[in-house]
């Protein structure tokens, strides 16, 4: 296994103010590993070249013009529970029908309504899941593992100089990482951690204000890489704007949970960029 840092010291030293939301998430998923089972050993062999999620983006991308990773998320620490009860088996499979690349599913109980068994009742579906959560520790890659997730986000504004370790903690159990940054000054670290799969988050995670990022800077520092934008994606359009200004994906939860037709709501992020991709 590789060496990674002690949890709680890593979140001691995210400089996040101590009441902003994602410090709280973090001081949280602490506790919950504090409490949790011994960390089981990789089972997966270790992870060569794209795995299946990346793969699923670039299919969708070339296809469709863009790929959409589809959010499952009953509550957020900035809104509160604003989907609470969406019965999980329906959301996934108007995701797959409205015809989303892959699945992001939150693994964090507290502050989101997550959980590990979320993601392993998604297999069914037969898309990529990504393990939404604030990894910290080997604990998490290890329950991502567990449950069947396919790739895990690595948050370099919390892992800074160890998100190439985590990345490589990742790939022994098997897992693909999309690292998440949230502004140019992060780029090294994913450099670093040789990403395949790069995001962009425009809500900034300590003042909550979204950004609108571009894709060029990050094409020029990641070439080969797929590119991400999450976040504050309100409408089929905004989806349509990031995917044509050079991002392969986008990354939509609040939008798509609330929407009383999700499944139409993505076809209609596909509908002129279809055309557009011929
Ligand atoms: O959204 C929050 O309140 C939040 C707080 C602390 C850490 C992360 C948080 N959100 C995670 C995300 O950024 C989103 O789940 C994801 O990017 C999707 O964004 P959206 O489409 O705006 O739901």
């Amino acid at each position: 296994m590789s060496r990674l840092p002690d949890p709680a010291s890593l979140v001691r030293g995210t400089g996040l103010p101590k009441s902003s939301h994602l410090q709280r998430v973090l001081v949280s998923e602490l506790a919950r590993l504090a409490q949790a089972t011994p960390t089981a050993p990789p089972v997966r062999g270790p992870l060569e070249g794209p795995g299946p999620f990346e793969l699923a983006l670039r299919r969708e991308a070339a296809a469709r013009g863009g790929a959409v990773i589809a959010e499952y998320k009953q509550a957020s620490p900035s809104l509160g529970p604003f989907a609470a009860g969406t019965p999980l088996q329906a959301q996934l499979q108007a995701y797959r029908d409205g015809g989303a690349a892959a699945f992001s599913i939150l693994a964090e109980p507290a502050y989101f309504r997550g959980a590990a068994a979320h993601l392993t009742a998604a297999a069914e579906f037969g898309l990529p899941r990504l393990y939404k959560g604030f990894v910290i520790s080997e604990a998490q890659l290890a329950e991502a593992e567990s449950c069947g997730a396919e790739a895990v986000l690595l948050i370099v504004r919390v892992l800074k100089g160890h998100t190439a370790a985590f990345a490589e903690a990742a790939r022994q159990r098997g897992l693909e990482a999309l690292v998440e940054l949230h502004d140019l000054t992060e780029v090294p670290h994913a450099q670093e951690a040789r990403a395949r799969m790069v995001g962009i988050n425009a809500r900034d995670l300590s003042t909550f204000t979204l950004g609108e990022p571009t894709a060029a800077p990050l094409r020029k520092a990641f070439p080969d890489a797929v590119l991400v934008r999450e976040s504050g994606l309100a409408t089929p359009e905004d989806a349509q704007t990031s995917l044509r200004a050079g991002f392969e994906a986008v990354l939509i939860g609040e939008a798509l949970m609330r929407s009383p037709d999700p499944k139409g709501f993505l076809e209609r992020v596909f509908a002129d960029l279809r055309q557009e991709a011929r």
